[in-house]
């Protein structure tokens, strides 16, 4: 798909990889809506944005009715959208039983998998279904495409992720099958798998956890730059080929138990 004049969703987008990836798709000529819980975030990011390219809505992926409004207020602004890149998660760890013996309380296990899993497939669900209504874009009759955002965590899961972790193996298993009902709706569906990426989020995960991470990754030996992860975003977006696909993008590394 050429991205020149076309319309993108990222949720997330007013921090870390979701903003880069807003940046770089504005660089390659699309407009974007962000859709963020930070109000204040997201309004300065749209200030520091070229200005008519970038349209924030506050939302929480995990509310029905207000992802669609969200998705009211961006058709009314912008009146198409082609591309989805579902960056809103948490990350917060907690093992399964704690330094006093105590079992993670279900909510705080449920609260990752409402964000991370749950908010994703809203938004995607509800964005496919008002896509599908649209023209075609090329003689393969693509409408659109659906990018999302879930870890290596998903694959190497460290001590103190098992929320995180079966939240993004969710988004890894959800995939291919979305990839395959869409066929017929001309949407394709692919999935990111960062590794560590220099971001606020990461930044909690505390100094000693980052330089020891970024040293397991095999090369390059360092954290991963957002605008690498925007890089793929971009090439997901333009690339008709790449259909049903989860792609680790890490440096290699393979997480450690902890
Ligand atoms: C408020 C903080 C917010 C942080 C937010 C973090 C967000 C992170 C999201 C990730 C960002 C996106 C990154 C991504 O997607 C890619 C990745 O996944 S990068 C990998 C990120 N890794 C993690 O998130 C790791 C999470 N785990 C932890 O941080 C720790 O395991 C945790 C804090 C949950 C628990 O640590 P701790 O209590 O210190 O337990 P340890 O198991 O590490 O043990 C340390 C030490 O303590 C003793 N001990 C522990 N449990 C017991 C016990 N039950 N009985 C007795 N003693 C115990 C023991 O001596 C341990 O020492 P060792 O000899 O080292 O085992
Ligand atoms: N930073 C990293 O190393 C990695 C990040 N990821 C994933 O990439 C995505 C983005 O992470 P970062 O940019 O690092 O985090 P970040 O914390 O910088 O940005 C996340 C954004 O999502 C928003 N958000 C959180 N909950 C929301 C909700 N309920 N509704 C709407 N917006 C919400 C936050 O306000 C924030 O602006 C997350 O899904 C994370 O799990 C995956 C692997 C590695």
């Amino acid at each position: 798909m050429n991205i020149e004049g076309k319309v993108a969703l990222v949720t997330g987008g007013a921090s870390g990889l979701g903003l880069a990836a807003c940046r770089s798709l504005i660089e390659k000529g699309a407009k974007v809506a962000i859709f963020d819980f930070d109000k204040a975030n997201g309004e300065a990011v749209v200030q520091e944005l070229e200005e008519g390219k970038a349209l924030f809505v506050q939302v929480d992926v995990t509310d029905e009715q207000n992802v669609a409004q969200a998705l009211e207020t961006l058709y009314k602004h912008y009146g198409d959208l082609h591309i989805v890149v579902n960056c809103a998660g948490i990350g917060p760890p907690g093992k399964v039983i704690n330094r006093e013996g105590e079992p993670l309380p279900l909510d705080q296990f449920k609260k990752i998998v409402d964000v991370n899993l749950f908010g994703t497939f809203n938004v995607l669900s509800k964005a496919a279904a008002r896509m599908a209504k649209q023209d075609t874009l090329n003689d393969d009759g693509g409408r659109g495409t659906i990018i999302n955002v879930a870890s290596v965590a998903a694959f190497d899961g460290q001590i103190g992720q098992p929320a995180y972790a079966a939240s993004k193996a969710g988004i890894v298993g959800m995939t291919l099958p979305i990839a395959r009902e869409f066929a017929r709706q001309g949407i394709r569906v692919n999935t990111i798998a960062p590794g560590l990426f220099l971001t606020p989020l990461a930044e909690s995960l505390g100094e000693d956890v980052i330089n020891s991470l970024g040293g397991s990754v095999e090369y390059p030996k360092r954290l991963g730059n957002p605008k690498e992860f925007a890089q793929l975003v971009v090439h997901m977006a333009e690339n008709d080929y790449l259909n049903g696909e989860v792609i680790r993008l890490d440096g290699a590394i393979r997480m450690a138990a902890k």
